[in-house]
């Protein structure tokens, strides 16, 4: 060690010779010492972060103190979470998983932590900004910016604003009934029609964003696909890999095609203003929102990145959750009896008065029943959308779980443990059980955070709710669906959990 110490400040003496005094400058020489440079600075960080950062009490694999390799090298197959589950049950509730990153899963760390300091988000996550320069309201780290960009956008995701959006969504729901009602009579072979549930809810819900933010659907339903949303994950990827291995961002550049789309659809919608015509949606409060205090709006570029996050964040989100759901109710008969027992009393009566077969409920009255609600809280519970815990980062020295966690560390809240706590929620804690929720003195206090908590609360979560129920009962009320079996359910998660295969096969027959 010390001789490559000695060698290391030999080479920086040598570099600072070099350029200040040798005029025979050599390349080669050059090159030497900055990569013997490098490598000494590598080895100075890991002989840090192993014997003298103050992290070095906290427990976990002895590698990841000094790297953040066994991370990383786990991102691509979309792991991570399941290795950290494995941690939490070897090394207990504080597991340091990196030089400088610690997973807490005791229930008052994550609440500090996602409430109580509202920690700011962690540079893994500032990192897969679109640019660097340009926060939006989910990749904020600057308080103040969040708080304004909050308050703009908050009249989007209202109660009220949300409910206004129901005919976009249904006239969505409908299709996608209508063409699973289709594919059932179109049947005319003995065996029952089987189709990929996952794909239908998903291509919904991304249809539905496309209605409610970006001013018309992409029509996923119908055509099976639109280049958006393909596009936008795929330059979704290329940021998190120049996040995750900064060295290929020369080789990772966006694609111009989703600014450009945007652009001309904002274009379209201020010659449609001019003229006077209005679109009742997200797209029109964006365009129309104004800072209180400066007086002014969002640029073109703001826009586009901020309605691409809506995408990001909210269509493979409500659909994980469907599907999830779907296949929990498939998989607990009783259940699926008890919420279609549910349904069927809410609308027996306009059921009997519609004549068409297909039926698409209203959500002023979903939103009242105990069990459809009890059934989605529980999937909430099961398999939240962070799998992985949420990213947050200290900006200043504190103390967490009684250990000193100095400022600029990465801290996940590991608030799936929380969730299913066999301490805080039951011996049954492990199991899909949604009649836990119609008992409001079975739910443990500040042990659910499907929707985040604190400031960064999710903004879209009444519109997930709204396109949830109206996606699943609609599904429920109009057909028999049972699992095609010995299917591979193996979960991954990248950005958002999702069945490995992106398929999940279901018999389907009309109730
Ligand atoms: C089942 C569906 C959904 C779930 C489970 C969910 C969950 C979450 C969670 C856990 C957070 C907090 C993340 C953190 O603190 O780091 C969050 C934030 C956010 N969600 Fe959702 N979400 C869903 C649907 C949606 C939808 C439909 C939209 C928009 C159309 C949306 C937009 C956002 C945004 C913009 C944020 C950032 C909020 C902020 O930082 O102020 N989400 N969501």
């Amino acid at each position: 060690m010390n001789s490559i110490l000695h060698r290391f400040f030999f080479n920086v003496k040598e570099l600072h010779y070099i350029i200040l005094f040798d005029f025979e400058f050599s390349y080669g020489r050059l090159l030497y010492c900055l990569v013997s440079a490098v490598v000494a600075k590598l080895i100075y960080n890991a002989v840090y972060d192993y014997y003298f950062s103050p992290l070095k009490v906290i427990p976990g694999p002895r590698l990841n103190a000094i790297s953040n390799i066994p991370i990383r090298s786990r991102r691509p197959e979309g792991k991570v979470f399941e290795w950290f589950y494995s941690l939490h049950k070897q090394y207990g509730p504080v597991v340091r998983v990196g030089p400088r990153m610690i997973l807490f899963s005791d229930k008052d760390a994550v609440k500090q932590i996602i409430v109580t300091d509202d920690f700011p988000k962690s540079e893994e996550i500032v990192g897969i900004r679109t640019d660097s320069s340009f926060q939006t309201l989910f990749s904020a780290d600057d308080k103040s910016f969040h708080k304004n960009r909050r308050r703009l956008l908050a009249p989007a995701f209202s109660i009220k604003y949300t409910s206004s959006l129901e005919p976009f969504m249904r006239s969505c729901v409908q299709t996608l009934v209508g063409l699973i009602h289709d594919a059932v009579m179109n049947n005319n072979s003995e065996k029952p029609t089987i189709i990929n549930i996952y794909q239908c809810v998903q291509a919904a819900t991304f249809d539905i964003i496309g209605e409610t933010a970006f001013g018309e659907s992409f029509r996923l339903l119908e055509n099976g696909e639109h280049p958006l949303p393909i596009k936008v994950f795929q330059d979704l990827r290329r940021r998190v890999l120049r996040a995750t291995f900064p060295f290929l961002k020369p080789f990772l550049r966006q694609d111009p095609y989703t600014e450009e789309f945007v652009a001309n659809i904002i274009r379209d919608r201020a010659a449609l203003n001019a003229k006077g015509v209005r679109r009742h949606d997200i797209l029109q409060i964006l365009i129309d929102a104004r800072d209180e205090e400066t007086g002014k709006g969002l640029t073109e570029f703001e826009i586009y990145d901020q309605v691409m996050e809506f995408l990001i964040a909210g269509g493979d989100t409500s659909s994980f959750t469907v599907n999830m759901t779907l296949i929990l109710l498939i998989q607990n008969p009783q259940a699926l009896k008890s919420l279609v027992a549910e349904l069927e009393k809410a609308f027996s009566d306009v059921r009997n008065r519609d004549q068409s077969k297909l039926f698409v409920p209203d959500h002023d009255t979903l939103k009242q029943l105990k069990y459809l609600n009890a059934v989605i809280y529980e999937t909430l519970r099961r398999f939240p959308v962070s799998l992985a815990g949420i990213l947050r980062q200290t900006k200043t020295d504190t103390v967490i779980s009684g250990y000193f966690i100095p400022k600029n560390t990465t801290v996940s809240a590991s608030f799936y443990q929380v969730q299913n706590s066999k301490e805080l929620w039951g011996p049954d804690a492990d199991e899909w059980v949604p009649e836990r929720w119609l008992d409001a003195d079975k739910i443990p206090r500040n042990c659910f955070y499907g929707f985040g908590g604190g400031s960064r609360v999710c903004i879209g979560q009444h519109f997930a709710w709204a396109e949830m129920r109206l996606i699943l009962a609609s599904l429920v009320l109009n057909f028999d669906l049972t699992l095609v079996p010995d299917q591979n359910l193996e979960l991954v998660h990248f950005i958002t959990p999702t069945l490995k295969t992106k398929k999940l096969e279901v018999e389907v027959r009309l109730r």
